[in-house]
């Protein structure tokens, strides 16, 4: 995809020399599943000075950098936020207006400010509250790409490798901004794609959101059991495919639920309305109901995974 820096053209070619696209100094704030996929895939792409990790816990961070995954720790954000050329959001969406707050004033010129939150809206709202005048190079962005496991051990390289990368971007924000941020995921081999942020939050609420609050749901229901140990025993691949996501992170989904409240709501209690449906069926003993609601869902069901599987991003049992 992208030539390395200083390669020379064959002899009889038209010499070009193609420089890799030139990144500068990185920081990354939330070194985890997302953070440190991001700094893996962006510095074997491009040409990036360092990535300057932050993070809440000195260990975790201490391990990114045993594991390459970043260049240095940083100590002082407002410092290293003065020269920095792309600063990348990737804690919890809970923790991003601290992080804005405390970077927002020296921030130099050349600046970018991305961020992977899973929500959209409240991410927006927070950004323009803390960047003020500067909110114009902050371009919204979500991977759709991910897994259940979480911090800098996690992270991989080909993370983004042929998976969508959702970009919300505001009237105001800056055309440079935005095509630096769309280069950078697209380095990271990401399909960049464009909604507005309330259209992303109210289709995430039932594609994304929902499941993992019924999965969590689920599991917790048995977990309470006295008899837990034996149904855990007997829970079979079903079970698996089902509850992989409750593994996720307690505190990133109770920021997303928390931050997507209103479309997870609506999303909610259009699921509670189908399993009403469905126990009413189930309770008159109506059989052609229920097969019929099962039918539709199956064939819906196929059709998704086959069209995603044509475009790489992932089967039933893919943690990606
Ligand atoms: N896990 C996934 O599959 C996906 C997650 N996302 C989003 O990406 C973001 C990061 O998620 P992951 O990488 O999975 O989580 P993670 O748990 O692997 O990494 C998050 C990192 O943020 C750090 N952190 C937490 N609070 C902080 C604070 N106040 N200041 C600085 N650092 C802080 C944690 O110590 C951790 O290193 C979240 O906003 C999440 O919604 C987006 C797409 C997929
Ligand atoms: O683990 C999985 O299958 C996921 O669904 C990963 C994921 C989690 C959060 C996102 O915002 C996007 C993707």
């Amino acid at each position: 995809m992208s030539q390395s820096a200083g390669s020379s053209a064959a002899v009889g070619e038209v010499s070009t020399t193609l420089a890799r696209p030139r990144f500068g100094k990185v920081l990354v704030f939330g070194v985890g599943l997302i953070g440190g996929s991001f700094a893996l895939a962006l510095k074997a792409a491009a040409d990036v000075d360092e990535v300057v990790g932050f993070g809440r816990s000195l260990a975790s961070l201490r391990q990114a950098l045993a594991l390459g995954v970043i260049d240095r720790v940083g100590a002082n954000a407002a410092q290293e936020a003065v020269d920095a050329d792309l600063i990348l959001l990737a804690t919890p969406v809970g923790a991003m207006a601290e992080v804005l707050t405390r970077i927002a004033p020296s921030l130099g010129p050349q600046a970018i400010v991305t961020d992977a939150g899973s929500t959209k809206s409240d991410v927006v709202a927070v950004a323009r509250a803390a960047l003020g005048e500067q909110f114009a190079r902050f371009v919204p962005a979500h991977p759709i790409a991910g897994a259940e496991n979480s911090g800098a051990a996690a992270a991989r390289q080909d993370l983004f490798a042929g998976r969508k990368l959702v970009l919300t971007p505001l009237p105001e924000t800056s055309p440079t901004a935005l095509a630096r941020v769309r280069d950078a995921w697209a380095l990271c081999g990401a399909d960049v794609r464009e909604l507005t942020p309330e259209r992303h939050d109210q289709i995430f609420a039932a594609v994304s959101h929902l499941p993992h609050l019924l999965s969590f749901a689920l599991v917790h229901d048995l977990a309470q059991r006295d008899e837990r140990d034996l149904f855990f025993t007997y829970a079979a691949s079903g079970f698996r495919d089902f509850t992989r996501i409750a593994a996720s992170h307690p505190e990133m989904w109770r920021d997303i639920c928390l931050a997507n409240r209103d479309a997870l709501l609506g999303e909610l209690d259009s699921y509670r309305a189908e399993l009403d449906r469905l126990r009413a069926a189930l309770a008159a003993g109506d059989g052609a109901r229920l097969e019929a609601v099962f039918d539709v869902a199956r064939t819906a069901r196929r059709a998704w995974a086959d069209g995603v599987s044509g475009a790489a991003t992932g089967s039933a049992g893919d943690s990606r």
